[in-house]
């Protein structure tokens, strides 16, 4: 372990004799050809407070911190257990803006949230990645949503650079869900690298980490930072090893700042205020015990000193070198030249610095990485809406292809009760006394049909739900280019299984073998079924999975209730009756009854006398056809599918707005 020490060289020799093998790369070997034109982002707060509802009463959170994070430099905020780092972290990415007061600049301007956005990227804290893609096709969907068709001729080197760099080379064809939890993380990394964005924050990025995934993480981080980047990371409590490895520390606790400045001036500044880290003990350790009051109440000592004067260590009056030229340290003095050339930088073709290897890890930390892409975006996303929404319509046109349970389960489900109500109901069409069977095979068809579809679809957005926040937070794509693409996605699957299902159980009870009755049978079924998948796409909007899996059956109830099929509708109460029209059942059930009797007049009287729309005594020279018509049914079921679907997109935005 590291001692507390004063002096960056010290600790980071100390490091020779540890295993870590750090080795500079010859520039030459790297064979980057794209452009560079990366800002640099200076992010600066001041009283930034954050306070939420609890009931009648305000709870702060953040109390008036400021604060300055620099390009180039790696920044920890730490801080014991509820100090506010998460909400800090969120604040200052824009993820929070409501109940937040005080200011942010950017590169001493008023921060302009919409660009900043566009520069920035944000890792959290679960690697919410899609499990059905290999990194390889990870990787292409970020880049080709994040930088369109810019570069479209280099996408394929970017991504091995990229994955290179990261160590991920060697799983470029293994599904993300078989990576290793450091891999994700690394993965989560390299998705957001694609667009090469100047500020990047990570939540708790070590997580769940070895300590040697902990250190290829946070050496990672640091070669980002040493590339010119803002780096930014909530850390819970480093070990000495990975704390050196920062360059500024940002240090909470109770909602307010308690420390802000170099990582190696942090000893010093305690020991000016009496609090004196025990040798050998990590400062990380220690200034999280004294945040926590295990040395007495020092936070008000500490908050004191913060304001009065000492704002920022680094511009006190103890300044810490940025460029530590000795030895291993070269990675210091790189991100030093690379902060001098980064704004003439036009092209480099030609590496323009060395980077690092850390071969023990295979994390190789070249900087060059730093180099390739992409000018700062004008426009809101990196490709147009009609190429996000191919796109990520390919992406859950694989997901659904590699998913056994959503396609080979279903289709089976299908076949079998197909065959079933075939069997159970077995040539009841051919039998003309048993037409009330047969309205009863109508009815469970339509049962099994919105039962299916709903069930499917309940689930995909709150199983989407983490990815979707991320990557739509990281403008990676619009909201309505995600929602169209995943509503339509499952569409050609549910029409296939329909079209079987159909096929099976219309030829199984001898329905009128008429192609057009079986067109009009088909259709009205496969409406119903869209129909369904649109309440389970509004009720996975607009609830939890539990809530919704448990809600969607029983509000299904009444549909199936005033569908016709159990109670005439002059036998409905008349406060009631209004749900009859709101009913899709009814009319799916009514149009593939009108399919197969509409024009066989003794059996349209008895199912006439049946149903609701017509009254019992109604005989057939009364029957006008326009009271049960077949294109007012497919005309509902239209306006219900579109009407659910606006439903549908309204709650999933706000759900995205409320969830942050
Ligand atoms: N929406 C909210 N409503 C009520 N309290 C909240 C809300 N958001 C945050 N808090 C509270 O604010 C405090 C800081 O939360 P935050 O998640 O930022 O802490 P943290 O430092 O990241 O903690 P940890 O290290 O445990 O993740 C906590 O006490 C938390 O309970």
């Amino acid at each position: 372990m590291a001692s507390c020490s004063n002096n960056k060289d010290n600790i980071m020799l100390q490091n020779r004799s540890q295993d870590v093998k750090v080795q500079i790369v010859p520039a030459q070997q790297k064979k980057l050809v794209h452009v560079i034109k990366r800002e640099k982002v200076d992010l600066s707060f001041s009283n930034l407070s954050y306070t939420v509802k609890q009931g009648k009463q305000e709870k702060v959170i953040l109390k008036n911190v400021s604060g300055r994070l620099r390009s180039g430099e790696l920044t920890a905020i730490m801080g014991p257990s509820g100090a506010g780092k998460s909400t800090l972290l969120n604040i200052l990415t824009g993820y929070k803006t409501d109940g937040t007061k005080g200011q942010i600049m950017m590169n001493d301007q008023e921060r302009d949230l919409s660009k900043f956005r566009k520069l920035s990227a944000y890792i959290m804290q679960d690697n919410q990645l899609h499990g059905n893609l290999t990194v390889d096709e990870a990787m292409s969907v970020a880049a080709k949503l994040k930088i369109g068709d810019k570069m479209k001729h280099e996408q394929e080197s970017v991504i091995s650079e990229i994955l290179d760099t990261l160590g991920l080379l060697d799983h470029r064809k293994t599904m993300t869900s078989g990576l290793s939890g450091g891999q994700k993380k690394r993965l989560s990394i390299a998705l957001e690298l694609v667009s090469n964005p100047p500020i990047m924050f990570f939540d708790e990025p070590t997580s769940g980490l070895d300590s040697s995934s902990c250190f290829q993480c946070i050496s990672l981080l640091k070669t980002l930072a040493s590339g010119g980047r803002t780096i930014i990371c909530t850390i819970h409590q480093p070990s000495a090893r990975l704390f050196e490895m920062f360059d500024h520390l940002y240090t909470l606790a109770d909602g307010q700042c308690v420390y802000q400045g170099s990582t190696d001036r942090l000893v010093e500044f305690l020991g000016q205020l009496g609090l004196q880290c025990p040798s050998y003990h990590n400062p990380a350790s220690y200034i999280i015990e004294v945040a926590c009051g295990e040395y007495g109440e020092h936070t008000r000592t500490l908050v004191n000193a913060i304001k009065n004067g000492q704002e920022d260590i680094r511009d006190g009056k103890v300044v810490p070198q940025l460029a530590i030229t000795d030895g291993l340290n070269n990675s210091n003095k790189f991100a030093h030249d690379i902060k001098n050339t980064i704004g003439s930088m036009k092209v480099a073709s030609e590496p323009v610095y060395q980077g690092t290897t850390i071969e023990d890890d295979k994390v190789n930390a070249d900087s060059s990485l730093l180099g390739h892409i992409v000018e700062t975006p004008t426009k809101r996303y990196g490709n147009s809406e009609l190429g996000q929404f191919f796109i990520i319509l390919n992406r859950a046109l694989i997901f659904s292809r590699r998913d056994w349970t959503l396609m080979y389960l279903r289709l089976f489900a299908h076949i079998l009760v197909g065959f079933l109500i075939g069997a159970l109901y077995w040539q009841i069409g051919n039998d003309g006394n048993k037409v009330l069977s047969n309205l009863g095979f109508l009815f469970f068809n339509m049962l099994f049909l919105m039962y299916t579809s709903m069930t499917i679809t309940i689930l995909s957005f709150p199983l989407e739900m983490p990815v979707l926040l991320k990557e739509h937070f990281n403008r990676w794509y619009s909201l309505r280019s995600y929602y169209l693409a995943i509503t339509v996605s499952d569409m050609p699957f549910q029409t296939i299984f329909c079209v079987i299902y159909v096929t099976i159980v219309y030829l199984m009870t001898a329905q009128p073998l008429e192609f057009f009755r079986f067109g009009m049978f088909l259709s009205a079924c496969l409406l119903v079924s869209f129909v369904a998948q649109s309440v389970g796409l509004v009720v996975g909007a607009a609830m939890n999975v539990q809530n919704g899996v448990f809600l969607a059956p029983v509000m299904s109830v009444p549909f199936l209730l005033f569908s016709g099929f159990f109670v005439s509708f002059d036998a409905i109460p008349i406060y009631l009756r209004w749900i009859t029209y709101l009913s899709y059942i009814r009319y799916g059930f009514e149009g593939t009854a009108l399919a197969t009797y509409s024009f066989d007049r003794p059996k349209l009287q008895c199912f006439v006398n049946y149903c609701h729309f017509k009254k019992p005594e109604t005989t057939l020279e009364e029957l006008d056809m326009t009271d049960a018509s077949y294109l007012v049914d497919v005309v509902a079921l239209v306006v219900i599918f579109f009407v659910l679907r606006v439903a549908a997109y309204l709650f999933l935005k706000w759900k995205l707005k409320t969830n942050r």
